[in-house]
């Protein structure tokens, strides 16, 4: 897809629902008891391979325009499927459903995409292993096809090496089947949106700092969840408007969860101009209004403990870099070579195409700017996030920018380019 500069970024605009809380809010209702509602479900490609996989397992899933009724057949209510689970593109369902399915007492083989066989597993399929299931996949249960067989788990004492909501996710379900109980050290927070849903659900899980208690129990109670705007998404016009002179954004009902919103920090330390309005909280989630404005932007360090509050936002971070005075250095961020993409390398390559001036680090990179970019023949490299940050950069490049396949949007945020053009002056 072809995309050309813009004059600025004006308007307000209202996005699809959070990722992570979309995947979760199914997961967790597929297994309740009862009828449960979900509302500005995202409709995105990963979300909706959330459904298919537990509709192969026999939940009655219903969509209506962005809403979804999912009725629960209880913890252990899932059938095994007929066919094999096709995770697509998705890390999230895979890593997720890893700990429902070591819960119950059928074999089934989940598969995904090319980039989901090229991603860790064994992050997950070990402890999962420690608490007793049977789990079979390339190189001792590292990558996909992984077969998993549930049953009799224990509950672990589990010291976390990485920085994974996914991980922390995996074995937080798990321990809801176990005999016994769990405990679960983060390394470093991550996102809580399971510890946070889960407890509606009425599970018996305690958090302190970095310690998660989690006691197995017998059934969880339906909900009606309400899923906040995507703060990964409101990324890239955060972005968008602070490195476009004259812009003015108004992104209503973000999620602002501080385990997600280290976007923010960031921008406050390179000196951006935004506002929260409006905040409250639903579902035990943080959220408000938005409000960006173009500013004149600093270099910052980005490092510790605050890269797993923005993990995903690294590509666009990195473009909002190249237009920031003086030099960011990005680091501690190895994980985002497992992500769809080698992020590091994708956004490397790319921004030096458009004639960024930025050095590949191993666990991260170095940006000095300003520098005017220009247009340039872009990779997605088949991810979404790469595609979405390098839309933006182009829209202050001069001449034409192409970006590859450009539809693996659809994963996260199939109505990108509409918003985006809505917004575009
Ligand atoms: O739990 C989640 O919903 C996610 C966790 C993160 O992955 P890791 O847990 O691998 O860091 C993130 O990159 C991904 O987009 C979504
Ligand atoms: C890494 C991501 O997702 P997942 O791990 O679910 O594929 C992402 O959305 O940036």
């Amino acid at each position: 897809m072809n995309f050309n500069s813009v004059l600025r970024l004006n308007g307000e605009i209202i996005l699809p629902g959070d990722k992570s809380i979309s995947h979760r809010a199914v997961m967790f209702s597929a297994i309740s008891n009862g009828k449960n509602y979900i509302k500005n479900f995202l409709m995105g490609q990963d979300c909706l391979s959330t459904i298919d996989c537990f509709r192969k397992m026999g939940v009655n899933i219903e969509i209506d325009n962005g809403n979804i009724i999912v009725y629960g057949g209880g913890l252990r209510g899932l059938k095994k499927p007929d066919d094999v689970l096709n995770v697509g593109n998705s890390g999230t369902t895979i890593r997720l459903i890893m700990g429902i399915l070591a819960g119950q007492n059928f074999k089934s083989t989940l598969i995904g995409d090319e980039s989901i066989s090229k991603r860790p597993m064994k992050r997950v399929t070990d402890p999962l292993k420690e608490m007793g299931a049977k789990v079979d996949g390339i190189e001792n249960g590292n990558f996909t096809p992984i077969t998993i067989e549930g049953g009799n788990l224990n509950g672990i004492n589990y010291k976390m090496s990485i920085a994974s909501a996914q991980v922390k996710s995996a074995i937080i379900l798990a321990s809801l089947f176990a005999n016994s109980p769990s405990k679960i050290i983060e390394k470093s927070k991550s996102r809580n949106h399971t510890e946070i849903m889960l407890k509606a659900f009425g599970a018996d899980i305690n958090v302190d700092g970095l310690e998660i208690d989690v006691n197995p129990v017998d059934c969880l109670y339906p909900q009606e969840i309400h899923v906040p705007g995507d703060i990964s998404s409101a990324a890239f016009f955060i972005a968008g408007a602070s490195i476009i002179k004259g812009s003015e954004v108004l992104i209503k009902n973000v999620g602002l969860n501080p385990t997600r919103t280290g976007i923010l920090d960031v921008l406050i330390k390179m000196g951006g101009n935004f506002e929260i309005l409006n905040k409250k909280i639903i579902c035990g989630e943080e959220i408000g209004d938005i409000l960006v404005k173009y500013s004149n932007l600093n270099g910052v360090i980005i490092d510790g403990d605050l890269i797993p509050r923005l993990i995903d936002e690294v590509p666009i971070i990195a473009i909002m870099a190249t237009q920031a005075e003086g030099q960011t250095i990005i680091k501690d961020a190895k994980e985002l070579k497992v992500k769809e993409s080698n992020r590091i390398k994708s956004v490397v390559e790319n921004l030096k195409k458009m004639g960024a001036d930025i050095q590949e680090l191993e666990d991260g990179m170095i940006i000095n700017g300003p520098t005017k970019l220009k247009g340039a023949n872009i990779e997605s490299f088949n991810d979404h996030r790469i595609a979405m940050a390098f839309s933006i950069a182009s829209l202050i490049a001069y001449g034409n920018t192409y970006i590859h396949n450009f539809k693996c949007v659809d994963v996260s945020f199939p109505s990108f380019c509409d918003i985006l053009k809505r917004i575009s002056y």
